[in-house]
């Protein structure tokens, strides 16, 4: 197999030459309100760790800060910044579409369209619309995918009529289908049974060794943090502690 290869993240000349700078640099705050209850998010890390994993209870922030990173949610202060780029500056008035931060982001519930085929979902985020999911189903990234993750035989189901290992695998070939320079991913297993969610952690242990991406996950799967928590960081009350 020969992904093409996301380029290395670390270690890349800080814009200005200010010196090297560090694979994430997140320092972020945003106030929500609803339903007559207030969330803080007031989240800030740094990394040089090709595998980051935040961890934490229900609650806790996990998904926002992920929404945040993936230009989602606006945040209300700080920044963003990703191998040396500035993807979210605040003060500067730099907010980058969650288009151009390629980034790869695999979805809990996977998020897979219902009507579409395996084929299509995964050249959906190739699509540059809305319009006409069928457009670029002879791409050379949808077949290199279907391949990789052996998806072959299925390119023409729908996703209803897979296996939730299978699910997870088109989620993941939509998400890596555009080259992206990191993944992000929300809680990867826990839609699994316990059986299948060994055998998948063991998978994709196995494709982030051979491309080399860089990833940041959020779980509270004790698990996953063992398993890819190269730098863990726990949050709680909207709040990194360690
Ligand atoms: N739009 C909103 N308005 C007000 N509060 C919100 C809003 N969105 C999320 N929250 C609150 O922010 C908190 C953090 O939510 P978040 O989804 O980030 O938690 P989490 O750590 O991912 O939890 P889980 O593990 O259960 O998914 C929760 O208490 C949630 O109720």
């Amino acid at each position: 197999m020969n992904p093409a290869r996301p380029p290395e993240g670390a270690r890349i000349e800080a814009a200005g030459g200010e010196g090297l700078a560090v694979r994430w640099d997140v320092a972020i705050r945003k106030r929500l309100s609803g339903g007559g209850r207030q969330f803080e998010l007031n989240v800030a890390f740094q990394s040089d760790a090709q595998r980051v994993v935040l961890y934490g209870p229900s609650g806790a922030g996990k998904s926002l800060t992920l929404q945040a990173i993936a230009g989602l949610l606006k945040p209300d202060h700080g920044h963003i910044r990703f191998g040396g780029q500035t993807w979210f500056d605040a003060a500067a008035g730099v907010n980058q579409p969650a288009r151009s931060r390629r980034l790869g982001y695999l979805f809990q519930d996977y998020a897979l369209f219902p009507h579409l085929t395996v084929q299509q979902n995964i050249g959906f985020g190739l699509q540059r619309g809305w319009l006409n999911p069928g457009a670029r189903r002879g791409s050379e990234a949808v077949q290199h995918w279907l391949q990789a993750f052996e998806l072959g035989e299925m390119a023409g189901q729908r996703p209803h009529q897979l296996s939730g290992g299978q699910r997870q695998r088109v989620a993941l070939a939509r998400a890596l289908v555009n080259q992206p320079q990191v993944l992000l991913l929300d809680e990867p297993f826990s839609a699994l049974d316990p059986a299948l969610r060994g055998r998948m952690r063991d998978e994709l242990q196995a494709l982030l060794d051979r491309i080399k991406l860089p990833m940041l996950m959020i779980t509270h799967d004790p698990e996953d943090l063992a398993r890819f928590g190269e730098h863990r960081l726990l949050i709680s009350s909207g709040t990194i502690s360690r």
